[in-house]
């Protein structure tokens, strides 16, 4: 021990200052073994209390960042499939809380109760609002799928007369009929004749881009030719779409500074809008032309969207505009690109995966074929409206393929990220819907759970929408496919007919093998597409046996 009040020699201060030394270096420990104690009991209580969330709402709830990191993991694997199980273990409902800083904050639901609620019974309570609109307008301006209220009504009337009209009708089926035979089957009579594989996703996109522009422009891009050229239209379509969804996946401020100093997924949505821009005005310009110097001989038959909304006056009298006949026809051709040619790639991935199902389709094809009283099997075969109404099986296996394979959950063109609650509302499983709330409903999750379709629910099973041989559809409430209520998707029976028509068209004529060991995943965008496409190899099928 040192004494204080003796002379202290150097050893003395020596140990004096080590002993100080340590003292400190004590205290500093415990200070900071406080400090680290208190963290480590915070990171713990913390930890304890997101997990105990996570059993109450279905994800941990971190401070500052809410669901954001459960959101951001389950982005890197299947985000549908990550989805789907939260939702069953929230028996359907789920609230997911974002960070405070952003505007994530949304209901999640598959409860068919809740989305018959949403679609029909509260419909005024769920319009699309303000920040889907928002989103969305410098690509869809005023259109169909933006609109709400008046706007909205005014063109869901006319355009439902007119999908229902003869005209339309006959329009609908001669465009898919020519460009099936003189377009999409010789080009894979091109693939089969050279023995190569071919992206059977992209042909069909290409096929049904070039149906819905003939529909609502009446003009033909020529999309799928032989040598699948690029089409500028096409591109500025495609990537004018794709930068609106990135909007959806940034923050409102920071897509909008973007778009202010011309920037990114920005400046690229800016380019190809203009691209959309100049061939909607340059068809409007000629089709005025057209019926003011009735050139043509045919312009009393045409019946594409674009020449009945430019005969209609608006709530003034006055014709409609430009802009306001470019968002329509924007708008149709945005709802019918992408959606049954999708469908369709997911269908014949399953079709290679059940050579059963694809037996049953072609041996109703057969059937049908046979009853002709003229069938000659060796003439090419177009198959005819009727015929192609009576192939309830194939029909079943289409919607089997949608409810399997439906589209994906964040598309907000397809509702789910846009309904926002007018008032307080309280949602028939319970959840209560404060003003101003974001209602996502998750129509993937809802084609795969056991609560509505069965124990079977995973399984590929046409039969299950088969009563004694016939089709039967199910409520638009449990198949959400295509929407439900007063905005049903209103191309729903053309789709059908155009998946019909080209599925049973391609299957007739070849059987259709994905390439071994292509990988198909899906891609997040505003359908459910293929990441990498669907390769296949085409083999002609030899018909012969097919009609003993
Ligand atoms: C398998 C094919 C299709 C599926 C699964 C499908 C699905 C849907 C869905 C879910 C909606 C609701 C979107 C929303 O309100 O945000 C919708 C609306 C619509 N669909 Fe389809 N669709 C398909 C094909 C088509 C085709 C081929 C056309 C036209 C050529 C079309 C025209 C429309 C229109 C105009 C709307 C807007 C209805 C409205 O808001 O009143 N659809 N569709």
């Amino acid at each position: 021990m040192i004494n204080p009040s003796s002379n202290l020699t150097s050893s003395d201060y020596d140990e004096l200052a080590g002993n100080f030394v340590s003292w400190r270096f004590f205290l500093f420990f415990l200070r900071n073994a406080q400090v680290l104690e208190l963290v480590v009991a915070l990171f713990v209580f913390v930890a304890i209390h997101s997990l105990r969330q996570k059993k109450r709402q279905g994800l941990p709830i971190w401070p500052v960042l809410g669901m954001l990191p459960s959101l951001v993991l389950g982005l890197r694997g299947n985000m549908y499939e990550w989805i789907s199980h939260v939702l069953c273990q929230q028996n359907g409902t789920f609230r997911f809380k974002g960070p405070w800083f952003s505007s994530l904050n949304c209901v999640v639901t598959a409860d068919p109760r809740n989305l018959e609620h949403l679609l029909k019974t509260k419909f005024p309570n769920f319009p699309k609002g303000h920040y889907f609109r928002e989103t969305v307008c410098d690509l869809l301006g005023d259109g169909i799928f933006n609109a709400d209220d008046e706007t909205w009504q005014r063109q869901r009337k006319t355009a439902s007369i007119e999908f229902h009209s003869s005209k339309f009708r006959l329009l609908t089926t001669e465009s898919l009929l020519q460009l099936v035979h003189y377009r999409l089957l010789p080009v894979l009579e091109n693939v089969v004749n050279n023995s190569i594989s071919i992206d059977l996703q992209d042909i069909l996109l290409r096929l049904t881009f070039d149906n819905v522009c003939m529909i609502a422009f009446g003009v033909d891009p020529g999309c799928l030719s032989m040598g699948l050229p690029q089409i500028p239209f096409a591109r500025a379509f495609e990537d004018a779409t794709e930068a609106t969804v990135m909007r959806f996946v940034t923050p409102t401020c920071i897509w909008k500074a973007m778009r202010y100093l011309d920037l990114g997924a920005e400046k690229k949505l800016k380019r190809s809008i203009k691209g959309v821009d100049e061939f909607a005005e340059k068809v409007i310009r000629t089709r005025k032309k057209e019926l003011s110097e009735q050139i043509s001989n045919d312009k009393k038959q045409r019946s594409d969207l674009l020449t009945v909304f430019m005969g209609l006056k608006d709530e003034n009298g006055q014709p409609f505009s430009d802009k306001f006949l470019r968002d329509i026809c924007v708008n149709f051709i945005l709802a019918g690109r992408d959606t049954s040619s999708v469908a369709l790639s997911w269908f014949f991935w399953l079709l290679d995966q059940h050579s059963l199902v694809e037996d049953k389709i072609l041996a109703e094809i057969c059937k049908i074929v046979k009853e002709r009283q003229e069938f000659d099997p060796k003439s090419p075969l177009v198959f005819r409206p009727e015929e192609i109404k009576k192939m309830d099986y194939l029909q079943a296996a289409l919607s089997e393929a949608l409810r399997k394979c439906s589209f994906c959950l964040f598309l907000p063109l397809r509702n789910q990220f846009s309904d926002v609650v007018v008032e307080d509302d309280i949602f028939p499983d319970g959840t209560v819907l404060k003003k101003g709330t974001k209602v996502i409903y998750a129509i993937y999750t809802m084609g795969r759970m056991e609560a509505i379709w069965g124990k079977d629910c995973r399984e590929f099973k046409p039969e299950r929408w088969l009563k004694d041989g016939r089709f039967m559809s199910e409520s638009a409430y449990k198949f959400t496919a295509f929407n439900g209520g007063p905005r049903l998707c209103l191309g729903k029976d053309f789709a059908y007919y155009q998946m019909k028509f080209a599925a049973a068209s391609i299957i007739y004529r070849y059987h259709v093998k994905v390439v071994k060991d292509h990988h198909v995943v899906p891609k997040l965008a505003l359908t459910m597409y293929m990441k990498h496409g669907l390769k296949v190899n085409l083999i002609r099928r030899d018909r012969s046996p097919l009609h003993t």
